[in-house]
């Protein structure tokens, strides 16, 4: 069963310059309890695919084309207000900054308990809230258990502390603590741990991949680098200027890529295990997605270009266990169906 179906999604923004293509045509999969990797370079589209599942674009931006399914349910088709329902109790969002997601005036126990008393029970009422008939303590409990399961130290002691008063690094783990703490069936997470050390990221990571496993969560995670998703992902979708080049399961795509983009990618990797190797850098940009090529649109920068990429953007073709937008793998399943 997948939870998210996204398919065939375009969005537009229609500005002075002209319509700028974001997203051309992406479909999008994410299983039961499957942590997707959603990765490219800046620009291609990765944010703006995620703000239209959560119907979040604004204007100038739309959603021109596609249908997204939550569920079984045609989100485009729900209003604002059970859009707004659905966010931060069944599909939860984390964005890069934790200041963002913070109130700076509020304790971060207190905003965290909040979130957990809104989620279960609605509105508390104020004769409730006087008397203290409320589950106060057991939601305290809950925020405490939560913050000490992403690397928090002393968390009961924490918990009072304001926003300003954790580190960057600390608030980043409150943040993700925040995400699970309604046990969504979906969080969306862009880029959340770009700006942390690596180190702390690698820990953020792991600690992360153990929550939603226990809790069965499906996660959407965004990210420019791929190493990322070779440490938490299952499955990788690969984008490029509005378009999906290539996805499949993580240890296919990175050991094997089919998309010459992917292979550029991952050579642009630094390595811990070979630290001298010269970085390899993709040469050119990205297409102007206002001004967007009737051909691949990878052909420009492609060191494997041949005529037929100059003529038309390939679709997805299958590959072993995944799909490339690449006539390279329409040419390979050529050869296959022929032995
Ligand atoms: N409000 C907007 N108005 C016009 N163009 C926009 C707007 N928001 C995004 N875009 C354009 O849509 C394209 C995709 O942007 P998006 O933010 O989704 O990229 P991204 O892959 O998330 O990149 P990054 O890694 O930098 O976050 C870009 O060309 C961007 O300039
Ligand atoms: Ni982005």
């Amino acid at each position: 069963m997948s939870v998210l179906n996204v398919e065939n999604l375009h969005t537009y923004f229609e500005t002075d310059r002209g319509q700028v293509r974001a997203v051309d045509g992406v479909d999008l999969e994410i299983g039961d309890g499957e942590i997707v990797g959603l990765v490219g370079e800046s620009g291609s589209g990765k944010s703006v695919t995620a703000l239209s599942v959560l119907g979040l674009v604004d204007a100038p931006g739309r959603v021109v084309e596609g249908s997204i399914e939550y569920d079984g349910r045609d989100l485009q088709s729900l209003s604002d207000a059970e859009l707004g329902a659905l966010r931060g109790s069944d599909i939860s969002m984390v964005f890069q900054d934790p200041m963002t997601a913070f109130n700076p005036t509020q304790t971060v126990g207190r905003q965290l308990h909040d979130v957990l008393r809104t989620h279960e029970s609605g509105p508390v009422h104020p004769l409730v809230r006087l008397f203290g008939f409320d589950h106060s303590k057991e939601y305290k409990k809950r925020v405490i258990d939560a913050l000490e399961r992403v690397g928090i130290p002393s968390p009961e002691e924490r918990y009072d502390d304001y926003p300003h008063e954790f580190s960057g690094g600390m608030l980043q783990r409150a943040m993700i603590a925040m995400s699970v703490l309604c046990e969504p069936s979906l969080v969306l997470a862009d880029e959340p741990t770009t700006a942390l050390d690596v180190t702390i990221e690698r820990q953020i990571l792991s600690l992360f991949r153990n929550l939603v496993d226990d809790l069965g969560t499906s996660v959407l995670w965004i990210t420019h680098d791929i190493s990322v998703v070779a440490a938490l992902c299952d499955r990788v979708v690969v984008m490029y200027a509005g378009k999906v080049m290539e996805e499949g399961p993580v240890e296919s795509v990175l050991s094997d890529p089919q998309h010459p983009y992917t292979k550029g990618l991952l050579q642009s990797v630094p390595r811990y295990d070979e630290p001298d190797r010269e970085l390899y850098v993709m040469e050119g940009s990205v297409p102007n997605p206002i001004d967007v090529p009737s051909q691949c649109r990878f052909a420009d920068r492609c060191p494997e270009a041949h005529e037929r990429c100059f003529e038309a953007h390939p679709r997805l073709y299958p590959t072993e266990d995944g799909r490339a937008a690449c006539y390279l793998a329409e040419e390979s399943l050529a050869m296959e169906e022929k032995l």
